[in-house]
């Protein structure tokens, strides 16, 4: 007995038909039909790939996270896989043995516990933010985008960053550009024609490999200009405590066993802790009056967070608000002409043979998306959903363990995000040093009067905010003293 697929959007799978695709807000209506048809699970063939859409936790917990042995595999993308130089950084690899030593090792400095030992360097870095916050306010992306990159510089290769020219973190900005480029599938033509890889650079519609050309040595200098860095100091016995040290576990660093693993998990890291986290440090609000309460006139440190509810609410709303990772246009671009969508779903994991569920079929191959914007936009679990509002998890002043975690953004099963713990210190530790210092506020024209300006992101491998403008004062000169005398351990 063959069993069905599962409903496509309007009821019935579809099997190529383009048509059906929905041409805006598409996974918040795929979200309503999997309700109208009471399946939270969806089915769509896009020019003969396979996908299939999680409209519900308990899908998405029950596939990728309890049957995860059958869903830890990635789609692979040619384009950045093979002619980028990405192939063997952890997101990207396939499930297999490479990926298990890699994934390993990185787990083995950001767990929950080991995560903790990077909290100095995180919270150097939250002082030396707030320093150039108060000196040239404007430049805020810019301040918040460096303090990240040479936070994770600092923790994976212990090599300092040298000041606002840096050349590591201009080289992970040309490399992560290129990233961006080439994440949303379908961008290039070789990932859906995977055979184009052969044709010669000179031929007519092989723009593609003169790009990867190009491109290609930005991705090798990130990977390897940091670690010969690090290991330059490291020789010359000045590096620091770093993952690159710690990895090398009493070896000389010369001719090292597991050279090229050490070089992809410091990789890595730097790759999501610059990449990721900016992003949502943008988008915090108050919380103002639970940190002057509790903290009277001192800076906040990792020991207060536990004691301020409101500002882990903060944490918690940023992440449900405005997840980061990665595009709808990741399945909107299997298309041949482009929807105009930058809605986030979660990352791709791919289904290694066929499976069942709920009596319908999964076909072996499929790609599987967790449709996490809607999820974490359903009125029925948070109500104006739409609105920034920390307070809906907040019960009598504390965290309602009643409300619905946040944490899909994350992802899920054995390829959940292994920087979470590590992310979401650094959060923690920026948003409270901040907002404990500084009032943030609409930027004005020259009249004085509020500058209106619509918060908008533009797509790639992360969300990106588009920059905007916004008015940064320390909160008091008591605040901007406090500031410049924080002494940077
Ligand atoms: C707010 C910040 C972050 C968010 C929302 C986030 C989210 C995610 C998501 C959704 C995935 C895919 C999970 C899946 O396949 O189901 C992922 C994977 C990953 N993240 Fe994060 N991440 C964040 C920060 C970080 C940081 C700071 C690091 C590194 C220090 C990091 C390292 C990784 C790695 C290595 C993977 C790939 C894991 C694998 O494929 O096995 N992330 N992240």
């Amino acid at each position: 007995n063959r069993l069905p697929l599962p409903p496509g959007p309007r009821g019935y799978p579809i099997i190529g038909n383009l048509l059906d695709m929905p041409s805006e807000h598409q996974w918040v209506k795929y979200h309503e039909w999997s309700k109208k048809y009471n399946s939270d699970i969806i089915y769509l063939n896009v020019l003969g790939s396979p996908i299939v859409v999680l409209n519900s936790y308990k899908a998405a917990n029950d596939l990728l996270g309890v049957r995860s042995a059958l869903y830890s595999d990635r789609p692979l993308s040619t384009m950045l896989n093979e002619l980028l130089g990405w192939k063997t950084l952890l997101s990207f690899l396939p499930y297999g043995h490479a990926w298990r030593a890699r994934r390993r090792a990185f787990w083995q400095e950001f767990n929950s516990e080991r995560s903790t030992n990077h909290r100095p360097k995180q919270l150097w870095y939250s002082r030396d933010l707030l320093r150039r916050l108060l000196e040239d306010p404007k430049r805020f992306l810019h301040h918040i985008d460096y303090t990240l990159s040479a936070t994770i510089i600092a923790i994976a290769y212990g090599v300092d960053v040298q000041g606002e020219d840096d050349p590591n973190v201009e080289r992970a900005g040309k490399a992560l550009v290129n990233l961006k480029d080439a994440a949303i599938s379908g961008s290039f033509m070789v990932d859906m024609l995977p055979f184009l890889k052969y044709i010669p650079a000179w031929m007519p519609g092989a723009g593609f490999k003169a790009y990867a050309e190009r491109a290609r040595p930005h991705t090798t200098d990130m990977r390897e200009a940091p670690y010969q860095q690090g290991c330059s100091r490291l020789r010359e016995g000045k590096g620091e405590p770093s993952i690159l040290s710690r990895s090398l576990g009493g070896h000389s660093i010369d001719g090292h066993p597991d050279e090229e693993l050490i070089k992809d998990v410091t990789w890595v890291a730097y790759t999501g802790g610059a990449e990721t986290s900016p992003l949502v440090i943008y988008t915090f609000r108050k919380g103002q009056e639970e940190l002057d309460a509790y903290l009277g006139a001192r800076l906040p440190a990792f020991e207060d967070i536990p004691h301020l509810p409101y500002v882990r609410a903060i944490m918690l709303e940023v992440l449900r608000w405005q997840s980061v990772l990665p595009l709808g246009k990741c399945l909107s671009s299997f298309l041949p002409w482009s929807i105009p969508d930058d809605r986030p779903l979660g990352a791709p994991h791919r289904l290694t043979m066929d499976d069942e569920y709920k009596g319908y079929i999964i076909p072996k191959g499929s790609t599987i998306f967790v449709n996490v914007w809607a999820l974490l936009r359903d009125e029925e679990v948070y109500s104006d959903p739409g609105t920034f509002k920390p307070e809906r998890f907040l019960k009598d002043g504390e965290i309602d363990p009643k409300t619905l975690d946040p944490i899909p953004n994350f992802g899920f099963g054995r390829r959940i995000c292994p920087g979470r713990f590590f992310a979401m210190d650094s959060l923690a530790i920026s948003v409270a040093s901040i907002l404990s210092c500084f009032d943030i506020a609409k930027a004005k024209d020259a009249r004085g009067r509020d500058i209106e300006q619509d918060i908008q992101w533009e797509g790639g491998f992360t969300r990106h905010i588009i920059p905007f403008e916004c008015a940064i004062t320390p909160r008091s000169a008591k605040a901007a003293k406090l500031v410049r005398d924080s002494e940077l351990m």
